[in-house]
């Protein structure tokens, strides 16, 4: 029976039959914000243009604007314009702007709260949503627990016995363990934990689900995937942006909270995992918990870790100004633009294998990857000119922006020498797959709509990273001030030391 016959691929292979969310209302909070207007905004109205949302798809909009909901609906239509992957179609705009109300009020507003609770349930009898309400909290995460709180206050959070309530919580989860735990306690106390969706979008990047097929639907990676062949793991998020308009957010949260204790360990925890028994939730969180558990870090933070503030600089041929001198930051803020940390993973795949994790904002480019670093082979046969131009074979997994795999290895230069030097294969998404891949967002709402929690992570992952991450921010509040590091370039001189201490250098992506 061929159903019968254990196939990890299989859950995967089911998601080929298309998935279309069915009637519920999507409360979003925090819709004046950059990632509401860049990302969730677009995402939406992308599900709606590939028809996976159901035509009666109702959509609330609440910040501190006193706007109309023609205003939402203007301020969501240029965000679509400008932001969205999918052509822009009039009826499809027409239909899912029809479902488009607007709230304002504060957060701690109680008669906001219960004029947003009236405001959906009018939405969802005109839309015929079913009682079903997703609430996506797109907002500094101070405000987390108050949110939630106020749609317990409201009566929101219940739902009738056939509709379904669900929360999606912006990363980071907390700013440290002990906060983390707390705010889970608040979640826990409104919603069942199979309701809540704690979003990191780099779950929902195509390239990053890949890591998975690659390692475990090819013969090819995985015998050679562990301490016997690989010397190091380098783990890069760089960009090119600043701040932006994000001091409220970005400052005192710094580039390890933002990025590192979620996407970047995230990334850590699909390459150190074993196979998991299926593509469950359960199954895939279960094996990433075990590598997040054996996680070490280094005795000395000191030399293992390095942050670092960027200071002005030229990028993309304009000057621009370093962190201190944005608008909203102090000008005597400690918080890291930059941060790079060395971790071991203590099993039998990864002992004595250094993970190095680096992110920075107003780096040389925009680039996301990682890059397992093999060992040198003895190369006896060879002479020291013969290889001189040479590296270690390497597999690198782009993530972003140029997707894909590349796979570095020396070659014989042609000629009647024997003179061996680097070349690379590439995988390019662009190239291979007619497919275009879908915007992360786009593929979590839909998930969050449908229910389907694999590409969340869960409360243990979360505590388990906080874990990871504790101890080196409270070791760098006693080391005083990050240093500067020039817009443009790569980071602090302390992050090319932490490698060159090992004998190694960053990748140049
Ligand atoms: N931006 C990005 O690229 C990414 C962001 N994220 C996460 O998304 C979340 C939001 O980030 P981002 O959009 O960048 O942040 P912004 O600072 O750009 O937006 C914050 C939003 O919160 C609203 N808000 C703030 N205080 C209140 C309040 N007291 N009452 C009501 N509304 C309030 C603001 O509304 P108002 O107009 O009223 O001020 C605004 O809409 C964060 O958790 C962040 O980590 C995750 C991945 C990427
Ligand atoms: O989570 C975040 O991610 C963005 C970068 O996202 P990407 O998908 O473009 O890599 C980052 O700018 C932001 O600071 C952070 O909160």
């Amino acid at each position: 029976m061929p159903g019968a016959v254990p196939n990890p691929l299989r859950d995967v292979l089911d998601r080929r039959l298309p998935r279309i969310a069915g009637p519920s209302v999507l409360v979003l909070f925090g819709v004046t914000g950059d990632l509401a207007r860049k990302k969730l905004l677009p995402a939406i109205y992308d599900l709606a243009n590939r028809g996976l949302l159901p035509p009666g798809f109702g959509l609330v909009g609440f910040a501190r604007r006193d706007w109309a909901h023609q205003d939402f609906a203007q301020v969501a239509h240029e965000a679509v314009r400008e932001h969205a992957r999918t052509p822009f179609r009039e009826d499809v705009w027409r239909q899912l702007s029809e479902g488009m109300r607007f709230v304002p009020g504060e957060l701690h507003d109680d008669d906001a709260f219960d004029k947003l609770a009236d405001t959906v349930r009018e939405l969802d009898a005109d839309r015929g949503t079913g009682g079903n309400y997703a609430f996506y909290l797109s907002l500094p995460p101070k405000l987390f627990p108050t949110v939630v709180t106020q749609l317990k206050r409201s009566g929101l959070a219940e739902s009738e016995e056939h509709a379904w309530r669900r929360v999606v919580i912006e990363k980071p989860f907390g700013h440290d363990l002990k906060s983390a735990q707390d705010l889970n306690a608040v979640v826990d106390d409104v919603f069942p934990p199979q309701s809540v969706f704690r979003i990191d979008h780099y779950l929902g990047k195509e390239t990053v689900q890949n890591l998975m097929a690659l390692r475990f639907a090819n013969t090819l990676f995985e015998p050679i995937w562990n301490r016997s062949y690989i010397d190091h793991v380098q783990i890069t998020m760089a960009e090119d942006i600043g701040v932006g308009g994000r001091a409220g957010y970005y400052d005192g949260i710094g580039a390890a909270r933002d990025v590192i204790q979620n996407h970047l360990l995230q990334l850590l925890a699909l390459v150190a995992m074993e196979e998991p028994l299926s593509f469950t939730a359960d199954a895939i969180r279960a094996e990433k918990e075990k590598a997040l558990s054996a996680v070490e870090l280094p005795e000395d933070l000191e030399t293992a870790t390095a942050r670092g503030q960027y200071a002005a600089g030229w990028q993309g041929g304009a000057s621009v100004v370093g962190y201190l001198e944005e608008e909203g930051i102090p000008s005597d803020s400690t918080t890291e633009t930059y941060a790079a940390i060395k971790l071991g993973v203590n099993t039998r795949r990864w002992a004595g294998v250094p993970f190095y994790l680096r992110t920075g904002k107003r780096l040389g480019r925009r680039v996301t990857e990682v890059a397992l670093v093999f060992q040198r082979t003895a190369n006896r046969v060879f002479s020291h000119t013969a290889t001189e131009e040479q590296g270690a074979n390497s597999l690198v997994i782009r993530v972003q922006p140029d997707e894909g795999v590349t796979l570095r290895f020396g070659s014989k230069v042609p000629g009647a020498a024997m003179e061996v030097r680097d070349v690379s294969m590439d995988f390019s998404y662009g190239e291979s797959f007619t497919e275009a891949s879908p915007e992360a967002y786009e593929r979590l709402i839909l998930d969050v709509l449908i229910g389907d929690p694999p590409l969340f992570p869960r409360q243990e992952e979360v505590e388990l990273s906080w874990r990871i991450l504790d101890p080196i921010e409270e070791h760098w509040v006693k080391a005083g001030r990050p240093e500067q590091y020039e817009s443009g370039a790569w980071g602090p001189k302390s992050a090319h030391e932490l490698l060159a201490r090992d004998g190694r250098q960053w990748r140049r992506p």
